[in-house]
């Protein structure tokens, strides 16, 4: 697909410079989308980026704009999307979009990295920011406002990357953020509770999950679904009607179907059952969750290109994903500190149920839950932690503009014998100090996250950095 033919006349009509759904960011010549949002509505701004110098301001159809130029359309956030592509064209020819509740991020990483060894010149972007052969930049969401991700699309197709993996969130679904990209596959990993500040009910998220595969997708192009929850089976039933190509997998998986799986202390030897043949695998990472993520991984690079051969070498190559069940280090007597980005009720019993398996003595968690973000999740979080682990610290994790006292409260809720630490760097200490020789500490929720949200200020904060400092001073 290219960029609509009527947007790039437009575009040139108005000699326009750039396009921006921010009022503060316009530039003499650019194109104003005024978007209704969540918390302003960007037409209050129009007078502010006339004044900047805007050219032409996408909105709503009988809004005023005195002199300057209106697009009007009923659905000004997918034109926003449209008019992004138009003015980033270029595109890497294989695009797979993954979605789901947890795993996004590491699953996009897992196929940059498959890709890379089977020969590809692969790239993956979201919540970890873009990564590629040229390195890594930072990026401020998991799924990028049209004007970011486009151009990040366009920028990596210049640089000669012909394979792109990409979270789809949920919030970037519902808002058209990537509506006007072309997608080679799409994979969807799993969906529990996550977000509700945001969704009305758990139906309503998953709908916006499934916009990934039955409005975005192309009817030709391949899905891979997770088949081990409701929601992967429902995808399926929808995809097939739609006579799409669907590839399940997972515990249940019609095509890749993991049989097995026997940990080792920092691997696992995976047997899979891949159209109906057995092969082994012995994956480099430990704890079940990475494999389900590896195996989404193998299913959309077999989709685009990458022989089984290669497919099955690249699971046996991959390295992991920062703040991913990443080991921090050792406490003297030689129990592991374990970081993790679980922040969910769901990727907390993922996560301690993948230790389990690992540690002989007690499981010491640090965790918290963020503020801003949907309150119905703290107390199942707490129940789940203290269901799982063998002694529970509730600490803070970016508070944002809530109460962080009343934040560990709610989690606490369902952990009541767990203690409570607000400073994240004294609790991790108190995680430490708790660790006998076969112990381990968990330290979740914020994994590669390199700040702690307090109010609107990010006060710098790295659990890796603060667990290996603790690790160093107490070993002395
Ligand atoms: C809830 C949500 O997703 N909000 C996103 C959305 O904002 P919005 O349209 O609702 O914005 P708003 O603040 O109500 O303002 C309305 C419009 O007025 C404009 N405005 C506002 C003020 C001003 O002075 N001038 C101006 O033009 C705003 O730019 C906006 O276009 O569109 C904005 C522009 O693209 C995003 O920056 C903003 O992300 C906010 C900051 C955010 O925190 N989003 C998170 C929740 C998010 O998107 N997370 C998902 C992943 C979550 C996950 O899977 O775990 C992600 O993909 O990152
Ligand atoms: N397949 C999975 N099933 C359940 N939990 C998982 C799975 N994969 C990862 N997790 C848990 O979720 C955490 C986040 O993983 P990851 O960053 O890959 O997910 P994500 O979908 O990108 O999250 P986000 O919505 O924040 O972008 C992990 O640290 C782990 O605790
Ligand atoms: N993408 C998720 C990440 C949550 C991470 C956790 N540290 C928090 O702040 O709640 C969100 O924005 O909801
Ligand atoms: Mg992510």
């Amino acid at each position: 697909m290219k960029p609509a033919k009527r947007d790039v006349d437009l575009i040139k009509r108005l000699g326009a410079t750039g396009l921006t759904c921010d009022s503060r960011a316009v530039q003499p010549g650019m194109i104003f989308a005024a978007l209704p949002g969540t918390i302003a509505d960007g037409r209050d701004y129009i007078p502010q980026a006339i004044e900047k110098g805007a050219v032409a301001i996408l909105t709503l159809p009988d809004t005023e704009t005195g002199d300057t130029a209106l697009i009007a359309d009923e659905n000004p956030r997918l034109r926003y999307g449209q008019l992004a592509r138009a003015f980033y064209p270029k595109q890497p020819q294989t695009l797979v979009a993954m979605t789901g509740t947890n795993g996004k991020s590491s699953t996009v990483e897992f196929l940059r990295q498959i890709w890379a060894n089977a020969g590809y010149n692969a790239a993956c972007f979201g919540t970890l920011g873009v990564m590629s052969d040229k390195g890594y930049a930072p990026m401020t969401h998991t799924t990028p406002d049209a004007v970011a991700l486009h151009k990040t699309l366009h920028n990596l197709a210049e640089q000669g990357v012909t394979h792109v993996a990409m979270e789809a969130s949920s919030h970037g679904l519902v808002q058209y953020r990537l509506d006007a990209v072309d997608i080679a596959a799409s994979g969807f990993s799993n969906l529990t509770q996550d977000h509700f500040d945001y969704h009305t009910d758990e139906a309503d998220y998953f709908e916006a999950k499934a916009r990934l595969f039955t409005e975005l997708t192309p009817q030709q192009a391949p899905v891979v679904l997770t088949v081990d929850d409701e929601y992967g089976r429902e995808l399926v039933t929808r995809a097939e009607k739609r006579g799409q190509a669907v590839t399940s997998i997972g515990w249940a998986g019609a095509d890749i179907r993991i049989d097995e799986l026997m940990p080792h202390a920092a691997s696992q030897d995976m047997t899979l059952v891949i159209d109906g043949k057995r092969h082994q695998v012995n994956l480099p990472l430990a704890g079940e969750f990475q494999s389900l993520n590896a195996v989404a991984a193998l299913g959309l690079a077999l989709q685009t290109g990458v022989s089984l051969d290669d497919g099955l070498k690249g699971l046996e190559a991959l390295t992991g994903v920062a703040g991913r069940l990443e080991r921090a280090g050792q406490t003297q007597h030689g129990a592991p500190v374990f970081i993790d980005f679980a922040h969910t009720e769901d990727g907390l019993n993922k996560l301690l149920r993948s230790v389990r398996p690992h540690t002989r003595g007690k499981i010491v968690i640090v965790f918290g839950c963020g503020g801003d973000r949907d309150p119905d999740k703290r107390p199942k979080m707490g129940a789940v932690a203290a269901k799982y682990a063998d002694h529970v610290i509730v600490t803070d994790d970016n508070p944002r503009t809530e109460d962080a006292e009343a934040i560990r409260r709610a989690v606490m809720v369902g952990c009541p014998k767990a203690e409570n630490i607000g400073d994240r760097e004294t609790a991790i200490r108190a995680g430490i100090e708790k660790l006998s020789a076969d112990d381990c500490l968990v330290i979740a929720g914020k994994g590669h996250e390199s700040g702690q949200i307090i109010g609107t200020r990010v006060i710098p904060f790295s659990d890796v950095e603060v667990a290996r400092e603790i690790l160093a001073e107490v070993s002395k």
